[in-house]
């Protein structure tokens, strides 16, 4: 299954610089391991702004719940999740 999700990270303005970095550097090594696996299929800047769309493609509602909230980020992102099907136009076959 293929969900759309879109995260807004908002930071505490008095979260040392430090903490940030780590933050920051765990939850990079977390997307990365899931984007090498094909979880975590697509991940893009959403230019001008501290928020990135991405396409995951998970098993089911539960798994997509488990990974979202076990980003080292989530307790300071905002969270949209919308599930995505095949448009009757598209012309790729190989994305489902
Ligand atoms: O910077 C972000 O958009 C938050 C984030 C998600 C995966 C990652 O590596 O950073």
């Amino acid at each position: 299954m293929l969900f759309h999700v879109e995260m807004t990270v908002n930071l505490p303005a008095d979260m040392p610089e430090a903490r940030a970095a780590e933050i920051k550097a765990t939850e990079k090594a977390y997307s990365q391991k899931l984007q090498n696996e094909g979880t975590w299929r697509h991940l893009w800047r959403v230019a001008g702004s501290y928020s990135n769309v991405s396409i995951f493609d998970v098993e089911d509602n539960e798994t997509l719940h488990h990974i979202i909230s076990g980003l080292p980020l989530f307790p300071y992102m905002e969270i949209r999740v919308r599930p995505l099907c095949r448009h009757p136009s598209s012309v790729r076959d190989d994305d489902s």
